[in-house]
C-alpha cells in the first residue's frame, strides 16, 4: 500500500490524540517528527518514568495510572523495549477492543502477542521505523492486523511517515527481515564510517583527517545514492577505473573465496559478512517474539 496522500495524512496526524508510551531514542525521535508534521504539543502524552528532553507544551505523566479517568487515545504508541512489553501492557488493558489503534515499533513483539494482552478485536499496527527518523530520513515499514480500519490506517501512516518514508506490508513474516535491514541498518553504515576511519589512520592519516574524511564519504556517497538516477552497483562502477585504487579495494572486499596474497581476502567478502549480519539480526528479532 502507499502512503496516504499529505492533504489527508496531514489531516489525520493534526486530528489524532497520541499516547507515547516510552519517550526514549526511538520514542522521542517520533515525537519530533509528528510535532514538526504539524501535531499540536497538546495532542500528545509521553508516559514514561524517566523521559528524555521532552518538546514545550507536551504533557508527561511517570505512569498511566494518572490517565485512568482520561478518554482513550486514538492511538497508543509503544516505544518501550521488546524485553519489557510484557510488564507493560497490563496497564494499558482498558484501551483494548476499541477504537484505539496499538501502535509497536518494539523489534520482535508480534501482532497476535499484543491482541492476546488487549483482548480480542483490538485494532494492531506492528511497525519498524529507524533512527534517520530524528532527521526526518527514517524509514518505517508496518503491517497491520484485520481490525484496523482505513481511518485508523490513515492516521499510523501519518504518524509514521511524519518522520520519513512508509511502506506497508502484508505478510507479518517480512518485519523480522525488515529489523534486520532498515531498522538495525543505520548502525552497520555507523560502523563502515568508524571502520573506514580506523583505516585511514592506519594508512597513515592523522585520526581528526581520517574521522573527518570518513564521516564526509560516507555522507556524501548517500546523498549522491539519494538523488542519482543510477542504481549503488552503476554508481560503484563510475568510481572504479580499470586496474585503478578503487578496483584494488573492491577485490578486497568482494573476494569471497580462501584465497592468498596480496589484494585477497580471509575466506569471506562485504557480501557474506552482510548476510551473514542480517540473517543473525532477523533471527534476534524472531526470538524476541515473546
Ligand atoms: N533505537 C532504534 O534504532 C530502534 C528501536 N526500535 C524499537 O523501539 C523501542 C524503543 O527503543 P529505544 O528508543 O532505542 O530504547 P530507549 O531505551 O531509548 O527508550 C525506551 C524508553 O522507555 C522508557 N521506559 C522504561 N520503562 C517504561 C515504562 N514502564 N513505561 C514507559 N516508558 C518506559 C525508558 O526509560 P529508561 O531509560 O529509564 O528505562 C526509555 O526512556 C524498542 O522496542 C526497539 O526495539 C525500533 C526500531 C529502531
Ligand atoms: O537493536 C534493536 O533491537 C533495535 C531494533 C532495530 C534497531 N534497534
Amino acid at each position: 500500500m502507499v502512503a496516504a496522500s499529505d492533504a489527508v495524512g496531514g489531516a489525520a496526524l493534526a486530528a489524532a490524540r497520541v499516547w507515547l508510551v516510552g519517550g526514549g531514542k526511538m520514542g522521542g525521535a517520533l515525537l519530533a517528527g509528528w510535532l514538526g508534521r504539524g501535531l499540536a504539543p497538546a495532542q500528545v502524552t509521553v508516559i514514561d518514568p524517566s523521559p528524555g528532553v521532552v518538546p514545550a507544551g507536551v504533557r508527561t505523566v511517570p505512569d498511566p495510572a494518572a490517565l485512568a479517568a482520561e478518554p482513550a487515545p486514538d492511538v497508543l504508541v509503544l516505544a518501550v523495549k521488546p524485553q519489557m512489553m510484557d510488564a507493560v501492557l497490563p496497564a494499558y488493558r482498558r484501551l483494548g477492543g476499541g477504537p484505539t489503534v496499538v501502535l509497536s515499533v518494539a523489534a520482535g513483539r508480534v501482532i497476535a502477542g499484543f491482541e492476546a494482552a488487549f483482548g480480542p478485536g483490538t485494532p494492531v499496527v506492528r511497525s519498524i521505523p529507524n533512527t534517520p527518523a530524528a532527521v526526518h530520513r527514517g524509514m518505517t515499514v508496518a503491517c497491520a492486523n484485520p481490525h484496523v480500519t482505513p481511518a485508523g490506517r490513515t492516521t499510523c501512516d501519518a504518524l509514521l511517515g511524519a518522520v520519513g518514508d512508509i511502506a506497508w506490508v502484508e505478510d507479518e513474516a517480512l518485519i523480522d527481515a525488515v529489523t534486520a535491514v532498515s531498522g538495525s541498518g543505520p548502525a552497520y553504515v555507523f560502523l563502515l564510517t568508524e571502520c573506514l576511519a580506523r583505516a585511514g589512520v592506519q594508512a597513515g592519516l592523522p585520526a581528526d583527517l581520517a574521522d573527518r574524511l570518513a564521516r564526509s564519504t560516507v555522507t556524501g556517497a548517500a546523498a549522491l545514492m539519494d538523488q542519482a538516477a543510477e542504481d549503488p552497483a552503476t554508481l560503484r562502477a563510475n568510481v572504479t577505473s580499470p586496474n585503478g585504487t578503487t578496483a584494488a579495494a573492491l577485490d578486497v572486499l568482494m573476494t569471497e573465496d580462501e584465497g592468498e596474497g596480496e589484494g585477497k581476502g580471509k575466506g569471506e567478502g562485504l557480501a557474506a559478512l552482510m548476510a551473514r549480519a542480517v540473517a543473525a539480526a532477523a533471527r534476534r528479532s524472531r526470538d524476541l517474539a515473546g
